[in-house]
């Protein structure tokens, strides 16, 4: 058997501590790794309890030299969402290492290989040059409840004093695998709705015709989303728009019916009540207002006995109502240098995108921090959320590399920013 490399080690015993929604284990993730941060010369940790006590939130400081310089933070959310272990080909939580070297788990790429990579890039730093002296002051957060929202995690943390203190000037976030040997940059996502539907009606017998059944009014609705959907669909399919710059409007569960107390539901009664629950991701360019109207006119006119509700999750606009992107471009100082950072290892960039999920970046893209998410993966499939997620130790590995370069590049530029 190979030795044993401890950054892959780490990563491997930090996914096995299960922080997989609805019961995620924040209190043994946040001990786990204030002891690898502790292990690491220069670095100064504090924890946060912004909510409940089993909701805490991790921060890393490395201090530079120059304290009235801006921060630079990291991010990385400490919570995964759910995974259905009879569906996995190994259990997703025990990050099996196959011999060609995929690590199986949950939040393998989605993100704990991160919150690793961080930590194992400062090490190395300081292991290569014990001299090195940062001048400005980074910082790593490691939040709670990403997965559902950000409520109690990055949203409390910004409103904060401890985060006003930090005078944070830029912001890293996670961001997706690339499929090729490029590294993907997001420059913004798109903002989640989720979207209930509900049809009121009549009841009657199961035998009869009438008009404005509950389900045949909410039937009617689904299929004029599904046009919609189809129709967004069609601009990604021909090549006019990627996924990531149209509404997505994906139904996630429908409920109607009537219980007939055994698991079953009663047959011969047509309900007088039936819903649909939708996702729907909005790009920063899109008008919401359009939207709402479209929602309100076709999707659930009260003519037909339809309401809906909308749940926002998270800004959408700054609070001078721009949409929450960050630039890329030399207008931005903290984009060139990330830039540089990437290809002084060798690295490649593709061209930044918006991001088609959500991340907790929205909730410093609306203070006016630039932003950009970045997860050094490349050459790996796309498994954020599904069956099966892993990642490549020696993918992990270069992703280390990949950020002692930006580590040392943020902690080293003394530069003006806006
Ligand atoms: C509900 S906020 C978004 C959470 C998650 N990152 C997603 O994109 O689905
Ligand atoms: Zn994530
Ligand atoms: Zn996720």
């Amino acid at each position: 058997t190979p030795p044993l490399n401890p950054a892959v080690n780490h990563f491997q015993q930090y996914l096995r501590i299960n922080t997989a929604h609805p019961d995620p284990d924040y209190t043994t993730a946040v001990s786990f790794l204030n002891n690898l941060a502790t292990s690491i010369p220069n670095l100064q940790t504090r924890t946060l309890h912004l909510t409940t006590p089993n909701k805490p939130l991790l921060l890393v400081t490395l201090p530079g030299s120059n304290p009235s310089l801006p921060s630079v933070l990291l991010n990385s959310h400490l919570d995964s969402v759910p995974a259905e272990p009879s569906k996995w080909s190994h259990p997703p939580f025990s990050a099996l290492k196959t011999p060609d070297g995929k690590i199986y788990a949950r939040g393998a790429q989605d993100d704990k290989s991160i919150a690793i990579q961080y930590l194992e890039a400062i090490r190395n730093i300081f292991q290569q040059d014990p001299g090195f002296t940062p001048v400005r002051t980074l910082h790593i957060c490691y939040v709670p409840d990403e997965e559902i929202g950000g409520f109690d995690g990055m949203d409390k943390f910004a409103e904060s004093n401890q985060f006003k203190e930090m005078n944070v000037g830029f912001f890293l976030d996670e961001g997706q695998a690339s499929t090729n040997n490029e590294y993907r940059v997001f420059y913004a996502d798109r903002s989640p709705w989720d979207l209930v539907i509900k049809a009121t009606g009549k009841p009657g017998h199961g035998s009869r015709m009438y008009d404005n059944s509950a389900m045949e009014n909410l039937m009617k609705s689904v299929e004029v989303v599904s046009k919609f959907r189809e129709n967004q669909f069609d601009l990604v399919k021909a090549g006019v728009l990627p996924n990531s710059e149209v509404i997505s409007a994906n139904p996630v569960y429908l409920k109607a019916g009537i219980d007939s107390g055994d698991g079953k539901f009663v047959m011969n009664v047509q309900p007088s009540e039936a819903e649909a629950g939708y996702n729907i991701r909005l790009p920063p360019t899109a008008d919401p207002d359009l939207l709402k109207k479209r929602i309100a006119d076709e999707w659930a006119p009260a003519t037909r006995n339809m309401s809906y509700h909308i749940v926002e999750k998270g800004p959408l606009r700054d609070y001078k109502g721009r949409p929450l992107i960050t630039a890329t471009n030399d207008s931005n100082p903290w984009w060139t240098v990330f830039k540089n950072a990437v290809e002084a290892c060798g690295g490649k960039l593709s061209k930044p995108e918006i991001l088609a999920s959500t991340t907790d970046a929205r909730y410093m893209r609306v203070r006016g921090i630039p932003s950009l998410g970045f997860s050094p993966m490349k050459n790996t499939p796309i498994l954020l959320h599904e069956h099966n997620e892993f990642l490549k130790d020696a993918v992990f590995l270069e992703g280390i590399k990949v950020y002692e370069s930006i580590i040392k590049a943020f902690s080293s530029f003394e530069g003006a920013t806006p």
